[in-house]
């Protein structure tokens, strides 16, 4: 997969070289692109914002940069068409699913808006997918495009040592993950459930479901009415 972001803060985007996605990237699995949309600007000021349009508060990010600065990335391979992701919080929710379907594009484009965010016409013109990462607002797209790429790289093949797997994931199954244990056996005089020490798998597996859905339960009843449950799964919401 290639990646490609454009932002005003290049920098922002450092920690995706450090650990997995860093990882990802020394395989050649994902190729990450940085890009300054300030190289796309013609005046000495190098400006990518003005004033909107009806008044209110800030500014609003031009378009002639942004449309410069796509139009040269997706014209960089024309055999391909960018998938082009504009975080922001007018956005699509972000969800493990949104995840593992952006997995599977070749080449996404990310677009990271600042100020009060990029004008309209940009949006409607160029993005594929407006996305949010929650209900609360940053300062810009930088931080949700670090959160979506990882949630995505994760997915991508071989990325994930052969300990872990993607399937194991939180919200895979539609629930949320059992807890988990390690050693001591005993931490501050609390003790690892007997079940995971017992080496029955079948068992430890039962146990995980059940933790996993009472949890689901008491944190995100919504996911509850989503998920596909078996008899044995009612049997012990039922208990
Ligand atoms: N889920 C979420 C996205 C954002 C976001 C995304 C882009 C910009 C640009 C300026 N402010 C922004 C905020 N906040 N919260």
């Amino acid at each position: 997969m290639r990646a490609d972001v454009v932002t005003i803060f290049p920098a922002y985007l450092e920690p995706l070289r450090l650990s997995l996605v860093g990882r990802a990237q020394e395989r050649g699995t994902l190729e990450v692109r940085t890009h300054d949309l300030r190289a796309w600007t013609s005046d000495v000021h190098r400006t990518v914002d003005d004033a909107p349009y009806g008044g209110g508060p800030g500014m609003v990010m031009r378009p002639e940069p942004w449309d410069a600065a796509l139009s040269e990335i997706a014209a960089s391979d024309p055999a391909r068409r960018p998938r082009v992701v504009v975080p922001t919080p007018a956005g699509r929710p972000f969800s493990q699913r949104h995840a593992e379907e952006l997995a599977q594009e070749p080449w996404l484009v990310f677009c990271c808006g600042r100020y009060e965010g990029i004008d309209a016409r940009v949006i409607e013109t160029w993005a594929d997918d407006e996305i949010s990462i929650g209900d609360y607002v940053l300062a810009g797209g930088e931080v949700a495009t670090l959160v979506i790429l990882e949630a995505v790289a994760r997915l991508l093949p071989g990325v994930l040592g052969n300990s872990a797997s993607a399937a194991d994931d939180s919200f895979s199954d539609g629930l949320l993950e059992a807890p988990a244990y390690t050693r001591p056996q005993v931490w501050r005089g609390v003790e690892v459930p007997a079940v995971l020490r017992s080496g029955d798998h079948a068992a430890v597996a039962r146990w995980r479901r059940a933790q996993a859905l009472r949890r689901t339960v008491a944190r995100r009843p919504d996911l509850v009415a989503q998920a596909e449950l078996s008899d044995a799964d009612r049997a012990v919401l039922d208990a």
